[in-house]
């Protein structure tokens, strides 16, 4: 897995919503909050699923009705398009989930 080219960088990250940067990693971070646990963990569920079949994992810790994820690809040693379709799936997930951008 490749990371993202300078091109892709300046293109695909501004189009992602709520995603910051990670520094000193080349990272993605953004933090979750839902209703409550089950909420939270339904999402999670949800998320695990779907980074099981992309075969790609986020890093990621939850506290109650709280989840912090950092996405960035370990083999690729920074952002790589997976991190960049994983953000988007966990998106539309955390939107169906009625989660907020802490
Ligand atoms: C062997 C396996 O395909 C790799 O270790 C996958 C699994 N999940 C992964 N997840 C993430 N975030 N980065 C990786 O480089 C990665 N690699």
């Amino acid at each position: 897995m490749s990371p993202l080219t300078p091109d892709q960088r300046a293109t695909l990250l501004p189009a992602l919503h709520g995603w910051q940067p990670c520094p000193p990693r080349d990272a993605l971070r953004k933090v979750l909050v839902f209703e409550d646990f089950n909420a939270a963990w339904g999402f999670m569920s949800r998320v695990a699923l779907a980074a099981e079949r992309m075969d790609h994992h986020p890093e990621w810790c939850n506290v109650w009705n709280r989840v912090e994820i950092v996405l960035t690809t370990h083999d690729a040693g920074g952002l790589s398009m997976r991190d960049v379709e994983l953000a988007r799936c966990i998106d539309r997930y955390a939107e169906e989930a009625g989660a907020r951008t802490a």
